[in-house]
């Protein structure tokens, strides 16, 4: 089922437009705020869009101002939330056959489905049990057993996974890649592992407008804005091509390998890896090498990162051992050496 959307919500300082082809997953990512629910609501019924219009397979769900209304039961969109919103008094098996009952399937037909979908999920042994008898990671599969079972022609899916305990979000991550292959649906996430595993093409909202979009591996690789490179936690720089690299828009001249063919001159972005940034006491003797950056910068903070350090700096981020911690006396307002060899910076159009 192919969907196009365009929508502004004034109100909440959205415009969009969104094209999703028949079984393709998009994800949309974005900051807090970024308007990424208000998208989902449009879509769904629940929010009304000032201007535009959406189409699911040909019927139109709403032309706005005053054009068509389908009211969200009749759109056959089915939205699912961080958290799974089961009705706490019904069995998991009733909560699923909810949807094709209120569809008109008969009783054993609406069982049929709830069994096939409970299985699908990894629910099927806890159909007898209530939701108040679930862990949160298995309310959620009973709640996507729930979605699929009303056999929606779109799946919304607003962070489904942020609700639940690390532990058990990869399980029902893969439950997702499974069940949502071929189907067309949108997922709102803040995770780029999110996108990697379930998305064919990802949509980063920015403030209410769309910053980039893409094949997902095309967009998180090569990103061009700086939010997307913050959600692959990978630095940013942009600037302008030079014989060797690019001298960023704050005059930086950083040696960097292109990935793609870059004119000479024209805008370009590149992105560094703070695993490959070393860092230095800015006293030790500097390389003078054609291929090796040394840019001196001064610490902000350090956060710790697993077995890591990130030391955020005026200049690019570096991921260090503790021990480089302890070693270089590294603390805000400390001057450092970053370096980097151009091998480790890859340079694209913007
Ligand atoms: N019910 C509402 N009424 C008015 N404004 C709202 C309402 N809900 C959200 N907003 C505003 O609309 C904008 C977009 O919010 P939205 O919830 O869509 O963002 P989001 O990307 O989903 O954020 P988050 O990741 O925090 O859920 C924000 O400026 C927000 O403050």
């Amino acid at each position: 089922m192919s969907l196009t959307l365009e929508a502004t919500v004034a109100e909440r300082g959205v415009e969009v437009a969104l094209e999703l082809a028949e079984g393709e997953t998009v994800a949309i990512l974005g900051p807090n705020g970024a308007g990424k629910s208000t998208v989902l609501g449009v879509l769904a019924g629940l929010v009304r869009a000032d201007t535009g219009r959406a189409v699911l397979g040909g019927d139109t769900l709403f032309a706005s101002p005053g054009g068509v209304w389908t009211p969200p039961h009749r759109r056959g969109i089915a939205l699912l939330a961080q958290e799974p919103l089961l009705f706490p008094h019904l069995s998991v098996r009733r909560n699923v056959e909810f949807g094709p009952r209120t569809a008109r399937a008969s009783r054993p037909e609406a069982r049929a489905r709830a069994e096939h979908w409970l299985g699908e999920v990894g629910a099927g042994e806890f159909a007898d049990r209530h939701p108040a008898e679930l862990s949160g990671g298995q309310a959620q599969r009973v709640a996507i057993a729930r979605a699929l079972a009303a056999e929606p022609r779109l799946l919304l899916l607003d962070e489904p996974l942020s609700a639940l305990d690390v532990a058990v979000t990869s399980s029902v991550r893969q439950m997702l890649a499974r069940v949502l292959d071929d189907r067309t649906a949108v997922i709102v996430s803040h995770d780029a592992l999110d996108a990697y595993l379930l998305a064919d093409r990802v949509v980063v909202l920015h403030e209410g407008t769309i910053a980039e979009q893409g094949a997902t591996r095309s967009v998180l690789e090569r990103p061009r804005h700086p939010f997307t490179a913050e959600l692959t936690g990978v630095a940013l720089l942009t600037g302008r091509r030079t014989p060797g690299g690019l001298v960023t828009d704050d005059g930086l001249a950083v040696a960097a390998r292109a990935v793609e063919t870059v004119r000479q001159d024209a805008r370009v972005a590149a992105v560094v890896r703070p695993a490959e940034v070393r860092v230095e006491s800015i006293h030790a003797p500097g390389v003078a090498l054609a291929d090796v950056n040394r840019v001196p910068a001064t610490v902000l903070d350090l956060e710790p990162r697993g077995d890591l350090v990130r030391v955020r700096t005026d200049s690019l981020p570096a991921l260090v051992p503790p021990a480089a911690v302890a070693e270089l006396g590294l603390g805000p307002g400390v001057g450092i050496a970053l370096v980097f060899p151009a091998a480790a910076v890859t340079m694209y159009n913007a």
